[in-house]
């Protein structure tokens, strides 16, 4: 640690006292003590970050719930067992948590500290730090990692992942779960006979068309070319037919641009067997796609 007179100030060599210094960095340092009762409060605080919103120096120098009782209720039991961990085991806390500002804002701060032992109970020294703007841009980044360029839709990553969670969510509840591919009819004629722009204006279309007509639960994406897959969760075959024919008939009676009648898509429909690997769903369902190619394209198959 260095000496306190080593430390300067903005004229010239003046030096400035811890106190002065602790308050000059860009976030928050603290003691964080939590007694043989679970009583918590924070004896010291100092930093330019004690101006964050939810962060009241005298208050939070009594009891820390202040604070505790602003978390986001999603992170609270998170950030909770982190405390416990690390007073149980003496291992440092490394988390990030959201506190409520209002019923619409929320800023985003990591906190790092150390636990040592205290004859009151446990005493942390830590750091906070606002990453708010940066929590934004990760989730702008995921976002776009997520996305099909051309149609908004998630993509084929982004649906393997969906698929994952709602075929975990089906074998823990035995809830129905249906998947729809489907593929545009023909669609090398379409770019041949209009041109590759007038292609992709129909799959941006035709992406509009899918998300309008299904429920906001479903997950819409594109798998690649002009081949795209719905998961409908909470919803077994019978209940999943209907629903391709309708979105099949809507794009058949769709004004693209081009001649009505021209864009007609093909739908293979599956429902999900409780146990079977994600890809036996999938495989199941191109195969209801094959057949309903095979029959002569713009028709619902399932299976
Ligand atoms: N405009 C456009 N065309 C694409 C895109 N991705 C794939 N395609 C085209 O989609 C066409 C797919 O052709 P095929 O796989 O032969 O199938 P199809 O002509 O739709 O015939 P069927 O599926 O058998 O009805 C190819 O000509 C690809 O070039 C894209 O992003 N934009």
């Amino acid at each position: 640690m260095p000496d306190e007179n080593a430390m300067t100030g903005g004229e010239l060599n003046e030096p400035i006292s811890m106190r002065d210094f602790t308050e000059r960095l860009p976030g928050v340092v603290f003691q964080f003590h939590r007694d043989h009762h679970g009583h918590m409060h924070f004896p010291y605080l100092a930093g330019s970050g004690t101006g964050l919103p939810g962060i009241d120096r005298d208050a939070l120098s009594q009891d820390a719930r202040h604070m505790l009782d602003r978390l986001d209720e999603e992170d609270y039991p998170r950030v909770m067992a982190a405390i416990e961990r690390s007073a149980r085991w003496r291992i440092p806390i490394a988390t990030k948590f959201r506190i409520r500002l209002s019923s619409q804002r929320c800023c985003w701060v990591a906190l790092r500290a150390q636990p040592e032992d205290a004859t009151t109970g446990v005493l942390w020294y830590g750091l906070m730090i606002d990453i708010t703007e940066q929590m934004a841009e990760e989730a702008r980044l995921r976002r776009l990692s997520d996305t099909d360029d051309l149609t908004g839709l998630a993509n084929r990553r982004r649906l393997m992942t969906r698929l994952d969670e709602e075929i975990a969510r089906s074998n823990r509840h035995g809830s129905p779960l249906s998947l729809m591919l489907i593929d545009l009819d023909h669609f090398k004629r379409i770019n041949d006979t209009w041109g590759h722009l007038q292609g992709d204006q129909v799959l941006a279309e035709f992406a509009t068309i899918c998300q309008q007509l299904l429920r906001e639960e479903d997950v819409v994406g594109r798998l690649g070319g002009e081949e795209f897959a719905v998961i409908l969760p909470l919803t077994p075959l019978v209940a999943s037919r209907p629903l391709a024919e309708r979105l099949r008939r809507a794009i058949a009676e769709h004004n693209f641009g081009i001649d009505a009648g021209q864009v007609t898509a093909s739908i293979g429909l599956a429902e999900y067997r409780l146990g079977e690997p994600r890809d036996t769903l999938i495989d199941r369902a191109d195969r209801s796609l094959y057949a309903a190619k095979h029959q002569g394209r713009n028709r619902v198959v399932s299976r």
